[in-house]
This record gives structure tokens, C-alpha cells and sequence, in this order.
């Protein structure tokens, strides 16, 4: 079957949290419209770019794009952008059931609100191995006054003008902002107005005794997140489009680009509604950004009558031991185990780090900050433009890896920018160890969701502290490990992540925050571009491609 979709992408005023901006929509909405399709299906998508002033390109988040590279919808790695009044036609297949996303992927739109869910439901007559009567999609999301255009020029000044925490958490593409907050005089009522249904509270209602499957993604553009139920437990059965061991949690801890199915029964109280909470984590916005709240309604109370107890607070944002259980205790589901191949062919060790760079304050990965060229990697791999960017090869790991201190603030005088890519060998297996280390500020380490494009990895460990070359593999999870396409490095710690180099493209590799992979935090790898299709001429026409694109 085939799924064809227009999306007519432009610039509205909207008031998400009753403050009113500068959104991207979808035919008039944001969160855009969800694609619902069937394993097996393809989906095309006619996107018309009227950003007017803007440039776009839209990624379908989880897809691994086998056979169709030139659809994964990366801005300068695998198409040029589509321009103002263009339409581009994204067409491919939703191999694997499961809960995925799509969202801008040229600078910083995707906080804009160009963001959606996709869901890939099982062929007529299979199964899911758990059961639910109702299935529900939810996306979390962070919310920022200023536009994409003041925050990339504050990313890219010296000194830097960092974004900060948001000023709203969105569920579901709603929120709620405080307009007593906003600095008067407004002397727009429109400005920030509480009562616009607009800003409602997103509200789920449900049927009492009942169990739902509640697909919970994030696509913040920074924070990580806490999502809770009052009163409910959550049992994770899903995570990135694969079956996990049932684990039952209170609270969801999310990062950008991640997904999870978690099933909750409609077993309390039924004479009330009940809070549903985000919350920041891992950054300290309790002074900035007051959590989400949405109102799960138990059906048949009046879904605004308001929950008779205050909403649960999160966790509390500054402790990691919780987060990273959370990470260890997600297994691959018994009867759905893909066993990853018992060795490797190649080990490469990434050292995150914060830097400066020529004055500006960048992230790079073994002392190398990706610039983005102007040709598309995968046209420039596929047609041989060598000299559109840095043919060098970069490194598997630094020189002085095993003597680097962590956990003090980083001075790497030698890190610099670059637009050189990881050539893999085509249908060999790769090791990525992410190495967490301090900051440039004291005693400071972050949290990065990394995300891989047109593949899952196998997420093989967890640690803390420095990764030992020599024995933190021995500990690998090579029995039950989860696949996933979004995995967080935690603080000071270590991720440890498999994947066959099985799919010829030009893929991205890289921190989901915006405001970080804008500054650098990513990599692209190229496999079997050899073996790529012809080109469609659609994705060419900037940098040295221009030639390429016939009308
Ligand atoms: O990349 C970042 O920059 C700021 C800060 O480190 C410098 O202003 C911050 O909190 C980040 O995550």
C-alpha cells in the first residue's frame, strides 16, 4: 500500500502556551499530522516549502532508509535543501512496526515545531506481544520564545549567547506560560493571553478498567525529561520500534529523539481526573521552566475538571544514579532478541568534549567540530567531488585517550573544525564508545542524546567514569541487548553502542540537541555509497552539484 501526503510547511503565529510566536506548521498545525501506516507501506510525502525566507528539509526519524538514502531528509548530508516555493517528494518504506518520528533537519527548525510522530502498526493478523485496548500517541517537547534565527546567531557570536533552559515544556504541542510573568507593557492583549483554547491542557481521555498503550517520544530541542502519571504506573514495553522486557516504572526519563510504548491500566479512583507531569532533568531549569501538565481524564468526569491534588513534582534534576538504571534495565524482549555479532571490526572511541575553538565555544568529538559543507556528503560521495570536503581521515581515538583526565575542565588547544567524514568498510561490524568529560566550566558534565541515522545499534553497556579499553568490554551485554536508534551518554560516563555498516548512504551521527549539533556535536559515516542507486536529481543543485540538476 502506498500513503501519499501533502504538506504545505509555512510560518504561522500560534500559542502553544498562550504566548504567541513564530511557529513552523503542517498544514496548519504543529505537531504536524501523524502518519499512520502499516509495515511494509510506502509513504510519500509532497513537502511545498513556503517558509518564504527559509530553506527546509524533513527527516523521518527511526527510518533507516534502506534503498532510499536520498529520502533520509538530512540537510548537507544526504540532500540540498528544498528552496523557498519548492516541493520535494520524499518517498520510502516503513520497514519495522513500532513508534517513530519525523522532523526539520536544516539548522535549527525542528524547535520550531515542524515535528510529528509516525507509526508503524504490525501486518493484518500478527500480534503484539502484550496486550492494550486503546493506542495513544504523545509527543514531548520544549518551547522557546526567541527564533531559531537569534539563537543560531547567539550559538555562533563571541562570547557566546547561550540559549538557556525554555520557557515552556509542550505535551502533545500544548503548554501553559504564566503571561503574568511577561515583562509589561504588552500592549498587545493577543501577546500572552491564558484564556486562548489554544493553550488548553492537553487532555487524554480514557475509560475506566481499561489499558492503553501510550507511545511517549521526545523532541526537545534541549532538555531531557522527566514524564510521570499521577497515580499510575507506566509498563515500558517499546522502545525505538523494538519489543522490550516489560519494565514498570513511576517515572519515564526521555531524551530528545527517543520513543518508548509504555501501557498503564485505568485502575484508580474513577470519580476524578489525574495529573500527567514533564519536568526537566539534568539541567537545572527549576527556576526557569515550570513543568508540563496535561489531565488524564477518566471518562465520564468533565475533562476539565480540574485533578483535586497538586500535580506530582519529578525527580529531582541533578541526580543520575535513577537515570542511568533506567538506561541499564531496558532489555531486548525474550522471543524478539536480534543477537549482535560477538565481535567487532572496528573500535572507535568518541571523547566528547566541550572546546573553544578560534574564540568560539564548540563541541567536538576527538577534537573535531563538524562544519557542515555546502555539497551534500552523499552526492559528493556517489559522484566523486573530492574536493567539496576534507578527504582526510579522522581518528579512532586520541593519541592520549588513556591519560585523559575526565573529569577536568577541558583545554584541548588542538581540537579544530572540519567537514571530514568515518569511511566504513561496507557490511562490517563497528564499535562507537561515547566518552563523556567535564565541560569548560568546573565540575560540570553533560547529558547528549545520540542519534544514528539509517540504522539501530545494539546499546551494549553503560558506565561511569572513564572507559577501560582493556576490560569495561568484558562486561558487554551481548545476550539480551537492546536496539535502539537514540541512546543518552550520561554524565562523566560512558555509552557503548554495535552496528553492522550494512546500509550503503552517507549517514549522520549525532547529539539530538539543536543548539549542540548546530555547534559541531556530530559525525558522518559513509558506507557502500558505491552501491547506491542513481542519484535523484531533486536533492542536488547547491555547493558543486550545481551542474548536476537538470530541470
Ligand atoms: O553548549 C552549551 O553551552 C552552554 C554553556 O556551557 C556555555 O555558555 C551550555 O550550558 C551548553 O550546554
Amino acid at each position: 500500500r502506498v500513503h501519499r501526503f501533502k504538506w504545505d510547511v509555512k510560518y504561522e503565529f500560534k500559542s502553544p502556551d498562550c504566548y504567541k510566536k513564530l511557529a513552523i506548521t503542517i498544514n496548519g498545525k504543529t505537531p504536524g499530522p501523524a502518519i499512520l501506516a502499516q509495515q511494509g507501506d510506502t509513504v510519500v510525502v509532497e513537502v511545498t516549502n513556503n517558509l518564504v525566507t527559509e530553506n527546509l528539509a524533513v527527516h523521518w526519524h527511526g527510518i533507516r532508509q534502506i534503498g532510499s538514502p536520498w529520502s533520509d531528509g538530512t540537510g548537507s548530508v544526504t540532500q540540498c535543501p528544498v528552496l523557498p516555493g519548492d516541493t520535494f517528494t520524499y518517498r520510502f518504506v516503513v520497514d519495522r512496526p513500532g513508534t517513530y518520528l519525523y522532523h526539520a533537519h536544516y539548522g535549527m527548525q525542528r524547535e520550531a515545531g515542524l515535528y510529528g510522530s509516525i507509526q508503524v502498526s504490525l501486518p493484518d493478523g500478527m500480534a503484539e506481544p502484550f496486550a492494550y485496548d486503546y493506542d495513544k500517541s504523545i509527543i514531548l517537547s520544549d518551547w522557546y520564545y526567541q527564533s531559531t534565527y537569534e539563537q543560531a546567531a547567539g550559538l555562533s557570536s563571541n562570547p557566546i549567547v547561550w540559549v538557556g533552559e525554555p520557557q515552556s515544556l509542550l505535551i502533545q504541542g500544548k503548554g501553559k506560560f504564566d503571561c503574568s510573568k511577561l515583562a509589561p507593557p504588552s500592549s498587545d492583549p493577543s501577546a500572552c493571553n491564558a484564556t486562548n483554547p489554544e493553550c488548553s491542557a492537553y487532555v487524554l481521555t480514557v475509560v475506566p478498567g481499561k489499558t492503553y498503550r501510550l507511545r511517549i517520544s521526545s523532541l526537545t530541542a534541549l532538555s531531557a525529561l522527566s514524564f510521570q502519571i499521577e497515580g499510575h504506573n507506566m509498563t515500558i514495553v517499546e522502545a525505538d520500534g523494538h519489543y522490550v522486557e516489560p519494565v514498570v516504572v513511576q517515572n519515564l526519563f526521555i531524551y530528545s529523539g527517543e520513543t518508548y510504548s509504555v501501557l498503564i491500566k485505568i485502575d484508580q479512583e474513577p470519580s476524578r481526573n489525574y495529573w500527567i507531569t514533564t519536568n526537566i532533568v539534568a539541567r537545572n531549569a527549576t527556576a526557569t521552566t515550570p513543568p508540563g501538565l496535561a489531565v488524564l481524564n477518566y471518562y465520564p468526569n468533565h475533562p476539565k475538571k480540574v485533578p483535586p491534588t497538586d500535580p506530582p513534582a519529578g525527580p529531582i534534576w541533578n541526580d543520575v544514579a535513577p537515570r542511568l538504571a533506567q538506561s541499564q534495565a531496558i532489555k531486548a524482549r525474550q522471543g524478539y532478541i536480534h543477537t549482535p555479532p560477538l565481535e567487532s571490526d572496528r573500535v572507535i572511541v568518541f571523547l566528547n568534549t566541550q572546546n573553544n575553538i578560534n574564540g568560539y565555544v564548540r563541541w567536538s568529538l576527538n577534537n573535531v567540530s563538524l562544519a557542515l559543507p555546502q555539497t551534500p556528503y552523499l552526492v559528493a560521495l556517489k559522484e566523486n567531488l573530492h574536493h567539496s570536503f576534507d578527504q582526510r581521515p579522522l581518528p579512532d581515538q586520541l593519541p592520549d585517550f588513556a591519560s585523559y583526565d575526565i573529569y577536568r575542565v577541558a583545554n584541548n588547544t588542538n581540537a579544530t573544525s572540519s567537514n571530514a567524514i568515518y569511511k566504513l568498510k561496507f557490511n562490517t561490524t563497528v564499535d562507537i564508545i561515547l566518552q563523556n568529560a567535564n565541560t569548560m566550566d568546573e565540575n560540570r558534565s553533560e547529558t547528549h542524546p545520540w542519534h544514528l541515522h539509517g540504522h539501530d545499534f545494539w546499546v551494549l553497556g553503560y558506565g561511569t567514569g572513564k572507559f577501560d579499553i582493556n576490560n569495561d568490554p568484558k562486561k558487554y551485554n551481548l545476550v539480551n541487548p537492546i536496539m535502539k536508534n537514540t541512546v543518552p551518554l550520561h554524565p562523566y560516563g560512558w555509552t557503548a553502542l554495535r552496528f553492522i555498516a550494512d546500509n550503503p548512504g552517507a549517514w549522520l551521527f549525532h547529539c539530538h540537541i539543536e543548539a549542540h549539533f548546530y555547534m559541531g556535536m556530530g559525525v558522518v559515516f559513509e558506507e557502500g555509497v558505491e552501491s547506491v542507486g542513481k542519484l535523484p536529481s531533486e536533492i542536488m543543485g547547491c555547493g558543486e552539484t550545481k551542474g548536476f540538476k537538470r530541470p
